[in-house]
């Protein structure tokens, strides 16, 4: 019998990722093959955003959780975010009975000492303490926000805290770059984070930091977009994004972007929805970094800063390959099959402007993402998957919304300038909310949060 592990054995399964990555090729071609075979004037139809039917689909979702939301017994936190967060960047809100019972059902998750755990009785976790806190950032109101026990979140996130300043997601729980980017996203929005809670953090996720440029769930694994997010997210937060490699943190994601148009998690593995938000997410923060101080983020001893207000060039023309309705066409050769040298990480090349702050140029073809978003992760009877084949599900619908939303707004001058047409893909009904990408709720939320805990 072969062990696992021989060469034969990693040569085989080689081969078969490889099939794999053809068939979603195939796929996913055939796809845009339909959709360009459609006449023009109809295909801005086919681009359009389910609104309605994405509605639907989530508040019946709300729904079934019920008052006493008795389903998925660790995760009820979670399917909160995912479905409140989705109806917000959709511009809708829930009505009054449902935030009531969303509300209640939190309050019954948070622990006397502190923190949320994945339903009532159960232990707090970092995990469902971020996605708990971001549903009540996302209802908003008095309410929703002073049902935060914020001392108490202060004690639970100091008992996290790991001697060596990383946090771990429970009691004896692991450590990892994902529970220190929820304690520190929580207590960042919450107002309550100091260099108490801050310390150790950045030298955790610089040991995450992998040869390939992005960042893994900890040390000595592989890098990955879901971790890459949380690693950069946390860095940014406590002011220690510039002791990064920025450099090869860039190359990395913008190398993610497959011949699909869609993201992948790592290297050789096959695109999914959900990316479009954890490596999208890291272009909408490098983007608002800016760097000063040297000649890029290539250079070391460069200062990075984070802009809240993003002084680029705004909404620009530069439409690459994409056609009337902003749809990108990926070159074809003989076989029907994209060319590997046409994939969109070629067509758009990395740009680094080197203005007077070394302003981030385009650095991912977010109309290609778009299309990826629209044409291959919607399902059309409402809902967001991983990719043509799969199932719909509330974590492919929120981080599918949340890609899109950053795809739309990637060239806009600031969260209040609204994007041109050019920026939305399809008609122009499709724009969502903008988000705070630190935090992935929306930016009026996140705004609203500010001030109430800024008082209180
Ligand atoms: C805020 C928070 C809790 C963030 C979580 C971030 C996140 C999505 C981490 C990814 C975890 C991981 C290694 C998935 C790989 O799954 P896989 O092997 O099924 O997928 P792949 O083939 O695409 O890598
Ligand atoms: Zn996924």
């Amino acid at each position: 019998m072969e062990r696992e592990g021989t060469a034969t054995e990693r040569q085989r399964r080689a081969t078969a990722s490889q099939v794999d990555q053809w068939a979603v090729q195939d796929h996913v071609f055939k796809i845009y093959g339909a959709f360009a075979s459609i006449p023009r004037s109809a295909q801005s139809v086919i681009l359009e955003l389910q609104r309605d039917k994405h509605v639907e689909y989530l508040t019946r979702g709300l729904q079934q959780l019920g008052p006493s939301f008795v389903v998925l017994d660790a995760n009820r936190p979670w399917l909160c975010y995912w479905i409140l967060h989705s109806i917000a960047l959709l511009g809708e809100s829930v009505d009054d009975e449902l935030e009531d019972n969303a509300i209640d059902f939190l309050s019954r998750c948070q622990d006397p000492n502190g923190g949320y755990g994945g339903g009532p009785g159960q232990m707090p976790h970092l995990a469902t303490t971020y996605a708990a806190v971001n549903s009540l950032v996302t209802l908003g109101g008095h309410k929703a926000l002073s049902s935060i026990n914020r001392d108490n979140l202060y004690k639970f996130l100091s008992r996290m805290k790991d001697s060596s300043g990383a946090f771990r997601m429970h009691d004896a729980g692991e450590i990892d770059v994902r529970a220190c980017y929820t304690a520190i996203s929580v207590a960042s929005i919450l107002n309550i984070l100091d260099d108490e809670l801050a310390k150790g953090v950045a030298n955790y996720i610089l040991s995450c930091q992998t040869y390939e440029g992005g960042i893994a769930g900890e040390p000595g694994s592989e890098a990955h977009g879901g971790y890459t997010f949380c690693g950069l997210a946390a860095m940014i937060l406590i002011n220690q994004a510039n002791r990064l490699d920025l450099a090869s943190l860039i190359d990395w994601v913008a190398f993610r972007q497959g011949v699909e148009c869609g993201f992948q998690g790592r290297t050789n593995k096959l695109v999914d929805g959900c990316y479009s938000f954890w490596q999208g997410g890291v272009f909408a923060l490098l983007q608002r970094l800016q760097a000063f101080g040297g000649e890029g983020f290539g250079t070391s001893d460069v200062e990075v800063e984070w802009v809240s207000d993003s002084t680029s060039e705004g909404d620009d023309e530069d439409r690459d390959s994409s056609d009337d309705n902003g749809a990108f066409h990926p070159e074809q050769n003989q076989e029907g099959h994209q060319s590997s040298s046409h994939s969109p990480e070629n067509s758009t090349a990395v740009h680094i402007q080197h203005s007077r702050h070394n302003q981030l140029g385009p650095l991912f073809h977010n109309m290609a993402l778009q299309q990826y978003i629209v044409l291959c992760s919607q399902e059309q009877e409402g809902g967001f998957r991983d990719k043509p084949g799969k199932a719909r599900d509330y974590y492919h619908t929120c981080y599918c919304l949340s890609g899109l939303s950053v795809c739309q707004y990637s060239r806009s001058k600031n969260e209040n300038s609204p994007p041109l047409p050019t920026s939305v893909l399809g008609p122009y009904s499709n724009l969502l909310e903008p988000i705070h990408p630190l935090y992935n709720v929306v930016s009026r939320q996140y705004h609203d949060a500010r001030e109430f805990f800024s008082k209180y």
